[in-house]
């Protein structure tokens, strides 16, 4: 029922980089295209292609609500929103870039940050 002091103390430091991390990425001049779930039905091909949407707000969301048992799998839904734009976007398009340039910069900063 109850965690030991040490390991709550390390979820504390665990919620804490991911709160910062997803502010980081929110506040990056290429997150443009990843801010808000793609609109599925402007978008043509998207619904059909992409198996599993994410977005930052999404990600925002399920940080508010507690739901990251772990570092992964926050990582694991950040790494989803660029291997989507990977699988639906031009490499040199406008968001294809913007896509490279997040996560190049989402690898840094979490490396910095937590190893
Ligand atoms: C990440 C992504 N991958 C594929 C398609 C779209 C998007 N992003 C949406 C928000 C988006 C980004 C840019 C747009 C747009 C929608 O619709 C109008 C034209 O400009």
């Amino acid at each position: 029922k109850h965690d030991s002091p040490v390991s709550c103390a390390k979820k504390a430091k665990t919620v804490k980089a991911q709160q910062i991390l997803l502010a980081e990425l929110e506040a990056h001049p290429a997150a443009w295209p990843f801010l808000s779930p793609v609109n599925q039905k402007s978008v043509p091909g998207y619904r059909k292609v992409i198996k599993k949407p994410m977005d930052f707000s999404t990600i925002r969301e399920k940080l508010t609500n507690n739901q990251y048992l772990s570092l992964e799998s926050f990582i694991m839904d950040v790494n989803l929103v660029f291997d989507n734009c990977e699988k639906f976007n031009e490499d040199h398009s406008e968001i294809g870039q913007a896509g490279h340039s997040m996560r190049r910069y989402f690898d840094k900063r979490w490396t910095e940050l937590l190893k």
